[in-house]
């Protein structure tokens, strides 16, 4: 059996905008999908998750079914349920700590763990940048519109810059996630700012911009670890977020209980419409502002950044 894994990631700066090829910065966290996958004796790929109830309908998992196809060409095999030339099928079970439809990045994850997984399976050696562009390409396939961000993150780890694809100094920040335990589908959140942009182009072209804007200034106090200054553009990037229709009441509720209990800045991380904010803080302040997102009704988790991307956790 071979298992890989591949991290989540949070938005310090430019969701949405970055679909557009503005500026965005971001980084992987300490959270990991995990996906196993083994060889079985029926010509099918079947679907194992938690508790291994066998699933095989490809509508439940479009980014594992994109990846399967795309390494059955590349391998090339009959275009059929079989996945290996003995016409012997796969086994692919996942797990993950991701929340799903979050903002955690939880769908490139989980197809740059498959990616890799089955990498190691057929042997084609791929390097991490080709991972990386066929988890981008598996993404546009299922969701219509995706920018590079998280399956690059998932691939590479660390704090990144989008679109040069820079993969910047480590940030270690102390951040709360908070979660409003409603999923959002990132297809959905980014259709619907299609939608608004059509509308209200010049508007909303401008709101682009100055989102673009705010990862090129944040990302000089990123690198100098100046902390209030990246909380105080967070702010302002919630803001912006908030006016192109993805923020919601729950998340605002989160955002404010982090604030006022002392969170440096605080905002939606990902596609927004439900799903997850974070929250900027000082080491002392941690626990309070878990506490209050908490209060205010989220769940809440102190997160670390992390520099581990993908990798192989087994292969015998
Ligand atoms: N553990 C998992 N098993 C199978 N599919 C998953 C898993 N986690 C995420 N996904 C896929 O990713 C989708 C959610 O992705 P998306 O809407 O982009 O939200 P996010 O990436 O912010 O969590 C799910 O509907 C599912 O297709
Ligand atoms: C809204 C967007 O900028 C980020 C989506 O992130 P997530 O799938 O919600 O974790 C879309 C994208 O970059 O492809
Ligand atoms: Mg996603």
């Amino acid at each position: 059996m071979i298992t890989c894994s591949a991290p989540g990631k949070i938005f310090l700066f430019g969701e949405h905008a970055v679909v557009y090829g503005k500026t965005a910065i971001a980084c992987a966290i300490d959270i990991r999908a995990q996906v196993s996958v083994e060889e079985i004796l029926v010509p099918a790929v079947q679907m194992k998750g938690p508790g291994n109830n066998v699933d095989l309908n490809p509508r439940k998992h479009p980014y594992i079914y994109t990846v399967v196809d795309k390494f059955r060409k590349l391998a090339d095999l009959p275009d059929d349920n079989t996945s290996s030339k003995s016409g012997k099928g796969i086994a692919i079970d996942i797990h993950s700590e991701i929340p799903v439809g979050s903002g955690l990045g939880s769908s490139a994850a989980v197809t740059i763990a498959t990616i890799k997984a089955l990498d190691v399976f057929y042997g084609t050696d791929l390097p991490l940048d080709e991972i990386a562009r066929m988890g981008h390409q598996v993404e546009l396939e299922v969701q219509g519109m995706a920018s590079p961000t998280d399956t690059f993150v998932s691939t590479y780890g660390g704090l990144v810059r989008i679109p040069d694809r820079k993969k910047l100094d480590f940030f270690d920040a102390p951040i709360v996630v908070g979660n409003t335990r409603k999923f959002a589908s990132t297809r959905k959140l980014v259709s619907n700012v299609a939608s608004l942009k059509e509308r209200h182009p010049q508007v909303i072209n401008q709101i682009m911009d100055a989102i673009g804007t705010i990862s090129e200034v944040g990302v000089n106090f990123v690198c100098v670890n100046d902390l209030s200054t990246v909380g105080e553009l967070m702010n302002i990037n919630q803001g912006l977020l908030d006016s192109i229709g993805v923020g919601s009441y729950e998340l605002s509720e989160l955002v404010y209980a982090s604030r006022k209990a002392g969170a440096l800045g605080s905002k939606i991380t990902g596609a927004g419409g439900g799903g997850c904010m974070i929250a900027l803080c000082e080491h002392k302040n941690l626990s309070r502002v878990a506490h209050s997102i908490k209060r205010a009704g989220g769940d809440a988790f102190i997160c670390r950044t992390s520099n581990a991307g993908v990798r192989v956790e087994k292969d015998k």
